[in-house]
């Protein structure tokens, strides 16, 4: 969208140009070429094995391409420095990878703290803002990620994450160790933080009433390629190939009732 007056276009937030990704023989991301507006919503899905982590870890050079580039905020990956990068690009995986020997508070304030220059005060606001918004108490506050529940250590997981102030946060099946309930309270919340902070997100999942729920465009990723990117109405109604037609024929008449 040009901004009003600036007669220039934003570059998307993350593109993808003919990306591709081998290991060995096997080609896990092929030539996948895919524009993520800033602002959006993006669910990957697909089955497994299709190259959906790989695709993310492209976006804070975990993985480099093999062909073609990856460009994040107008800027290939490849002339970027990793730790610049990373600095603008959260990133919340499955399960628990909280500091084992460090309170809520200070795995949450870790890069703030790095970033205000250990100011105390300023570090401290941002715990507490993430707090609140993923619905942590803050009598967590002093506890250790081993005497947290699953959801609860998601939830300082994404605070985390989401504390570091990136422009575009990549989720990689970030609840799937959760219970039916928490997952849903989860997914609410992220989608209201999504509402308020207009953060970049992309987010993988396995599930596909997830990817329809969150995603304001869902990517349906097939042996690596990227085979449909639409929204969710355009995806049930009309599915490019005739994979996505059965990944979703079951929600169809649900969803479009
Ligand atoms: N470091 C690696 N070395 C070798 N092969 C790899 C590596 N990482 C991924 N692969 C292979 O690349 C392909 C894509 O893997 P990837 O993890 O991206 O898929 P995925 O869609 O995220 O899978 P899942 O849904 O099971 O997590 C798979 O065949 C996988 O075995």
């Amino acid at each position: 969208m040009p901004r009003a007056g600036a007669g220039r276009v934003d570059p998307p937030a993350v593109a993808f140009h003919h990306a591709t990704k081998r290991f060995g023989s096997s080609i896990a991301v092929n030539d996948v070429s895919v524009a993520v507006e800033e602002g959006s919503f993006v669910t990957v899905i697909g089955s497994s094995g299709c190259g959906k982590t790989t695709l993310l870890k492209m976006v804070n050079a975990l993985v480099m391409p093999d062909e073609g580039s990856v460009f994040v905020q107008g800027r290939a990956t490849s002339e970027l420095d990793p730790v610049e990068l990373r600095r603008s690009v959260g990133y919340a995986i499955q399960g628990s990878v909280l500091f084992p020997h460090l309170t809520v508070e200070q795995n949450i304030a870790f890069v703030p703290s790095l970033l205000n220059k250990h100011d105390r005060r300023r570090t401290d606001a941002a715990v507490k803002k993430w707090m609140d918004l993923v619905d942590l108490p803050s009598t967590m506050r002093a506890r250790y990620p081993a005497e947290l529940s699953g959801g609860q250590a998601q939830r300082v997981g994404i605070a985390r994450a989401l504390a570091a102030s990136p422009d575009i946060l990549l989720m990689d099946e970030p609840f799937s160790a959760v219970d039916a309930i928490t997952r849903s309270s989860l997914q609410d919340e992220l989608k209201r933080i999504h509402e308020r902070t207009g953060i970049t997100v992309l987010f993988v999942t396995h599930d596909i009433d997830e990817a329809f729920y969150l995603g304001d465009r869902v990517l349906v990723m097939e042996a690596g390629r990227a085979v449909q990117y639409a929204s969710p109405h355009d995806i049930l109604s009309a599915p490019a190939v005739p994979f996505v037609d059965r990944l979703v024929a079951k929600r169809r008449a649900a969803y479009l009732s």
